[in-house]
């Protein structure tokens, strides 16, 4: 393993948040995520790391029914939310985003301002009667993201003049308005600089006080730096899940040590 510096981050909730049950996903008749078996814990950071192609975003995107927008895409087993199975028909997946974030590659504000990206969630699923109440959850979400100082004199300028870092601290702040329980990332910090990228890893390791993060990653060096909890993908399979020191250290299956290593991928 080259130059990946591992810190000690246990796992700081043991409860399960999502287990997903012999998941199995198709576009078409191309099996893209076979048999995934995965308990996902509360208030913990879990990175996805795999080979270009090997399926994590695909997995990552079952586990708030993002996939559901993709017309060839097919997903069978169960994933179940605290205990309640988010396939299930009477499950609006409007709301399951609210509880279930998402933050993407590249930082997607929509044309409104600084105040109305943040607010747009909570105003859609009527989490704030009052305006004093809506201007309180902006503020929480903003300071919750890293971002409220930087911001707080312009929240009326559009979201998309900030900086691209800034951009996904708003993503962010905007995944984080509604009160989500668990925030998905598809590579949030693949579009930003190395100082944007660290304040960015900071954040997400302060969140885990309220959500269970879910992260994608290309960068081993990251999924060492965030999380507390690593998952292997190759060829569509989970090939490993445990905690990112063991993993890095200690991988059960050759074709992680091999992963880590840089022999594949
Ligand atoms: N919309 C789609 N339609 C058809 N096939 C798809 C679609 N999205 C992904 N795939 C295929 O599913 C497989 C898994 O892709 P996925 O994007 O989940 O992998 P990944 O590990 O996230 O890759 P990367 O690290 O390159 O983003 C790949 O073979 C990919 O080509």
């Amino acid at each position: 393993m080259k130059d990946i510096q591992l810190e000690n981050r246990a796992v700081t909730d043991e409860k399960t948040k999502i287990a997903a049950n012999n998941v199995n996903v198709y576009y078409g008749d191309t099996r893209a995520i076979k048999d995934v078996n995965i308990d996902i814990k509360s208030r913990t950071v879990t990175a996805f790391i795999g080979p270009s192609g090997c399926g994590k975003s695909t997995f990552l995107r079952c586990l708030n029914r993002m996939n559901d927008t993709i017309d060839s895409c097919r997903v069978e087993g169960r994933i179940l939310l605290d205990n309640e199975d988010i396939y299930d028909t009477k499950v609006d997946p409007v709301q399951l985003r609210a509880k279930v974030g998402m933050v993407f590659q590249k930082p997607n504000p929509f044309p409104k301002s600084i105040y109305d990206n943040v607010a747009y969630g909570p105003r859609i699923h009527g989490l704030a009667s009052k305006k004093a109440d809506l201007d309180g959850i902006v503020e929480d979400s903003l300071r919750k993201a890293a971002l409220w100082d930087e911001v707080k004199d312009r929240l009326q300028a559009p979201g998309t003049g900030l900086s691209g870092g800034q951009q996904q601290r708003l993503c962010i702040a905007r995944a984080i308005a509604t009160s989500p329980e668990v925030l998905l990332m598809d590579e949030p910090c693949s579009a930003l600089d190395p100082i944007a990228t660290a304040q960015v890893e900071e954040l997400i390791d302060g969140l885990r006080t309220n959500f269970s993060v879910v992260i994608v990653t290309h960068s081993m060096q990251q999924a060492a730096r965030v999380s507390q909890q690593t998952a292997f993908f190759h060829l569509g399979n989970l090939v490993e899940l445990g905690d990112t020191d063991h993993v890095f250290t200690n991988p059960t299956d050759p074709r992680t040590e091999s992963y880590i290593t840089g022999r594949i991928g």
